[in-house]
């Protein structure tokens, strides 16, 4: 996906101004930056909540997911009819009852496919929610710190699970997040915005097979990776 020249404000605060960046069609771009940079109006501009002023997004936008912080679960429903809700009208009852049987085993809520949301613990939640967003095959995946609240073992089964659906169903992800190690787990681009307008202040490629990232030889590497991002984050933090 191709962001052409952008221009973007919200009222009178410019955000974007004539700004580009690509990111890798079926690959996961995370994204890092102070509080406020710019993140969250990025992703809403990519799914066209936001309309740019001026510039393009060019790439495959027929299905957008969008997975938020908080798992935002219809409370009357239960966890099947939550990951339905967004097929209805759009295949039978058959085909509907199948992929969500399959997408629910993947997520591991096969036996709370009749809980209500309330009947689950964070992490659940999250599962259910990350059930809807891929049950629709995205062709675009957007992320907007979707881990919050969770426990770093928690937070760690469920980025192998969003590696394991990513490998599945090979969306183009946008991931947002302020945790440089989560960015590491699950980005094969990692983005580091600052300023504003928004700038790239640094640019990091993960060069690692996914979704296996334990080899003793990689952890060096990453550790690498990591104090490079936590330096440009400072920066980006003083300019
Ligand atoms: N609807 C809006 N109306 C006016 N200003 C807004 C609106 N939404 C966001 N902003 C402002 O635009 C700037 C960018 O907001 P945005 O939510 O994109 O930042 P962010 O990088 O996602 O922040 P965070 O990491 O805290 O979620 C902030 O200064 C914010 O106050």
């Amino acid at each position: 996906m191709q962001i052409n020249g952008i221009t973007f404000s919200h009222g009178k605060k410019p955000i974007f101004n004539d700004f580009s960046i690509y990111l890798p069609e079926k690959e996961i771009t995370c994204i890092l930056g102070n509080s406020g940079v710019g993140k969250t109006t990025l992703l809403k501009l990519i799914a066209r909540i936001y309309q740019v002023e001026n510039g393009t997004i060019e790439g495959n936008q027929k299905r957008v997911s969008y997975l938020f912080q908080e798992p935002r679960l219809l409370p009357w429903k239960t966890v099947f009819e939550n990951v339905e809700y967004v097929l209805l009208n759009k295949l039978s009852k058959a085909e509907r009852e199948e992929r969500i049987t399959d997408i629910l085993e993947q997520v591991g809520l096969t036996a709370e496919k009749h809980s209500f949301p309330h009947e689950l613990s964070g992490g659940m939640k999250q599962r259910a929610a990350i059930a809807r967003a891929f049950v629709g095959k995205p062709d675009i995946l957007l992320l907007d710190e979707p881990l919050q609240g969770l426990d770093v073992v928690k937070k760690m089964e469920i980025h192998e699970l969003l590696l394991t659906l990513w490998d599945r169903y090979q969306p183009t992800v946008v991931y947002v997040t302020h945790d440089v190690a989560e960015a590491i787990a699950v980005g094969q681009q990692i983005l580091v915005f600052h300023g504003r307008p928004v700038a790239v202040q640094c640019q990091c490629f993960v060069h690692t097979p996914l979704p296996k990232r334990n080899a003793e030889d990689e952890q060096a590497y990453l550790k690498g990776i990591s104090e490079h991002l936590l330096l440009q984050m400072k920066l980006a933090n003083e300019i």
